[in-house]
């Protein structure tokens, strides 16, 4: 049906070309009706055996000129003296015939004169040039035609036959899965897999909504038996809660295995990390490091957290990490464990439990009824809410996802076009900064031992590059589940600063650079020293301050905006650039800048904790980096929460509590108004130590009897 219709297609546009070459032949030969030539002028060129007119022909058959001719007679000379003969004819074929796309004209050569020129002379006859004309044109309108229909075809072929080779590729090698399962559509596709939609066939009676939804995951046959067996025991062992998948069943036949989950709708990250509010971030957040503490806790490292493994349902609030494919087992002394070392035993263990499992699968899985019935009350209190944020008139304190702007969004609209190429340009000269590499720099030796007679042992380097941290990047051995708290850091970067992905890294050498010039390169050296590495760098690079680089990223229209840059224009116009961030010197975005900077007091919607977590998560360190258990219950996650000198730890408790339960009776549900700083709140980010309650009782005992009131959390 698509071939006929390109067909079709096809044949429409060559009629119209050749209508239109024909058109364009009665305009040539209409204003030049004495313009004759002998066929002894008309010469035959390569092997389609197009006609071109020599220039300055005449009826002399002379030897000389008849020389001139067939010099003439080149179209012009191969540029690329590289080119077949083949190829030169093909290209003068075309570029001889194609019509100008100034003039409308055939592009015919005629030797650098017009045919009303000096040198046209006698012309041949125009019946026979216009019927060789007509073929050639059709031959080669029907070639380009061609041409179009296989592009047109592969590109068809490819958006819709990889869906249909993917259902086409499970059914063919995991037949049992046709008898189970009906299978829909392929929902997403990896480097290892491709994961499909799937309902059961017995469920058919039922309606659409009330229908089990799974996703299949059908493993490349040249994936390593190895790599599925870890990331099925992970599954099975580890999954189901606390956030991370789960597994319903396995189905194998002969080298193809699949898993089947529980389908979870979700949104891409892409589409909504620049929209998430102080409450989404700390939720998102939260659910991610619950799910890491808990794969943490059976010593496992997941190795390959990024956004596209996170399954995450804004409006319902659902999260699970998924994608066990490179986690890895660490024993008691922090050895990669691997999936070969397991005992047959417990492989056979495990197989057992799947069988069982197996049959169990019909009464799991997630219902789809449940999934509409809590998007329809989320769609309702979504309404609510906008409905709110109008009565309010919008402005400060307005969540902006809920109306899919920004307030950049608004701002940029009302600058000049001028201001916001400039603002563009700066964003880009930042950026280039972040990404900058030393074009010196060896891709492969840019880290090497500090002890060079030391057997070097191998150092894992699964995982995505971006989220790589600084021990994998200096090829550390050992690699503990601080690999996986970096990764959460890396996405919440890329969510406060609304750039992502904020580490691009082409390759480790490039990732290790980007990481430099955030972190600054003395920061590296000495976590790389602690590893007994030594990074071999031509640059020094400042350390660059958390808050301002994301306030920078995220507010670029307050930074930049020109009201402010007016301020601090110097005489001549031009702004003071600060040497080591190359930014203005008033948005100076160095960790120690000793430049007068605006502080932009009160715009930027996360508290001061927000960045300090981060900053935890990111600690270049791996030993001091803080665990998912401890980053739980950081402040950030209980921000209220101040102690108030004068009032007993039981009582500022039992008021906490009463304010949680006021605020969730309060709370419309997921999406909420967005809220608001206090223009006095906290700039600074104050060391956190994670305390027991002891120690905190401990802390405000000891300032009571100084006298002096502790204002933030211990
Ligand atoms: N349970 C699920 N429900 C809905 N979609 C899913 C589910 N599991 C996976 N997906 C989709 O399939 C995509 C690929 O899945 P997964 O990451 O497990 O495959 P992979 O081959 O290991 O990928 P990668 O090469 O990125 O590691 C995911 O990004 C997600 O969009």
């Amino acid at each position: 049906m698509f071939t006929k219709l390109m067909i079709d297609q096809m044949d429409r546009k060559v009629q119209q070309q050749q209508q239109h070459q024909q058109r364009q032949l009665q305009h040539t030969k209409a204003p030049f009706p004495a313009w004759k030539e002998t066929p002894s002028a008309m010469v035959a060129t390569g092997k389609s055996g197009s006609l071109t007119k020599a220039s300055g022909a005449t009826t002399s058959t002379s030897g000389a000129k008849s020389k001139q001719r067939k010099k003439c007679v080149r179209p012009c000379p191969n540029p690329n003296p590289n080119q077949s003969p083949k190829e030169e004819g093909k290209r003068i074929g075309e570029s001889d015939d194609l019509p100008d796309a100034n003039t409308g004209r055939m592009n015919r050569y005629y030797g650098g004169k017009s045919p009303t020129g000096a040198g046209a002379g006698a012309g041949p006859d125009l019946t026979l040039v216009s019927h060789n004309l007509e073929d050639k044109v059709s031959k080669i309108a029907r070639r380009n035609a061609l041409k179009e229909l296989a592009a047109m075809q592969t590109r068809h072929e490819q958006s819709t036959d990889k869906n249909e080779d993917a259902l086409r590729e499970l059914q063919k090698s995991i037949p049992e899965i046709s008898k189970i399962f009906d299978v829909h559509c392929r929902i997403g596709s990896g480097t290892f897999s491709s994961v499909l939609l799937g309902t059961l066939q017995r469920e058919r009676c039922l309606g659409e909504t009330s229908r089990r939804r799974f996703a299949i995951k059908h493993h490349n046959p040249t994936n390593h038996p190895e790599r599925i067996l870890r990331e099925l025991e992970c599954m099975f062992r580890i999954g189901g809660v606390d956030n991370c998948i789960g597994i319903n069943c396995v189905v194998r036949y002969n080298d193809n295995v699949a898993f089947v989950m529980p389908y979870m709708n979700h949104d891409r990250f892409h589409d909504i990390y620049r929209s998430m509010g102080l409450q989404e971030v700390r939720n998102y957040m939260r659910n991610l490091l619950i799910a890491l503490r808990h794969v943490h806790k059976f010593s496992v490292i997941h190795r390959d957290v990024k956004p596209s493994n996170i399954l995450y349902n804004r409006r319902t609030g659902k999260f699970l990490l998924c994608d066990f494919g490179l986690a890895q087992k660490i024993d008691a002394d922090g050895n990669i464990v691997q999936a070969n070392e397991l005992s047959n035993a417990a492989t056979l263990a495990l197989m057992r439990d799947m069988e069982a499992a197996r049959n169990l699968m019909m009464q799991d899985g997630n219902s789809a009824q449940d999934e509409v019935q809590e998007y329809l009350a989320c769609k309702h209190e979504q309404e609510v809410s906008l409905r709110r944020v109008r009565a309010l008139g919008g402005g400060v304190g307005v969540d902006y996802s809920l109306i899919n702007q920004s307030p950049f969004d608004a701002q940029v609209a009302a600058l000049a076009k001028k201001d916001v190429a400039a603002q563009r340009a700066d964003t880009q000269r930042l950026i280039n900064r972040l990404r900058f590499v030393n074009p010196n720099a060896d891709p492969n030796h840019y880290v090497s031992p500090t002890n060079t007679n030391k057997k070097e042992v191998h150092a894992s380097r699964a995982g995505t590059p971006g989220y790589r941290p600084p021990e994998v990047l200096l090829r550390c051995p050992v690699q503990t589940t601080a690999v996986d708290v970096w990764a959460a850091g890396v996405i919440m970067l890329a969510t406060l600063s609304s750039l992502h992905p904020f580490f691009r890294a082409p390759n480790d050498c490039a990732a290790l650079s980007e990481i430099i010039n955030v972190f600054g390169d003395i920061e590296v050296r000495k976590t790389a020293f602690m590893m007994d590495r030594l990074v071999l760098l031509t640059q020094k690079m400042t350390a660059l301050d958390l808050r301002r680089l994301c306030m920078r990223f995220r507010l670029a229209d307050h930074f930049l905006s020109p009201a402010v840059q007016r301020r601090h224009r110097r005489a001549d116009g031009t702004v003071e650039a600060c040497k080591s961030c190359e930014q203005a010197t008033y948005n100076c975005i160095c960790r120690h800048s000793s430049h007068k900077i605006e502080t932009y007091e009160g715009l930027d919607i996360y508290p001061a904790h927000a960045y300090d977590l981060m900053s935890r998560l990111l600690e270049l360190n791996p030993q001091k980096r803080i665990s998912a258990d401890e980053a739980l219950k950081h402040p950030f996650f209980n921000d209220q929460h101040r102690i108030v000198s004068g009032i007993s730890l039981q009582q500022q408790h039992q008021q906490r509590l009463l304010q949680q339960q006021q605020q969730q009776q309060q709370q419309p549900g997921p999406f909420r108004v967005r809220e608001t700083l206090p223009s006095a709140a906290a700039r600074t980010l104050k060391p956190y130590i994670c305390q027991t309650l002891g120690g905190i009782q401990a802390k405000v005992e000891v300032l009571a009897k100084s006298g002096t009131a502790p204002d933030a959390p211990a």
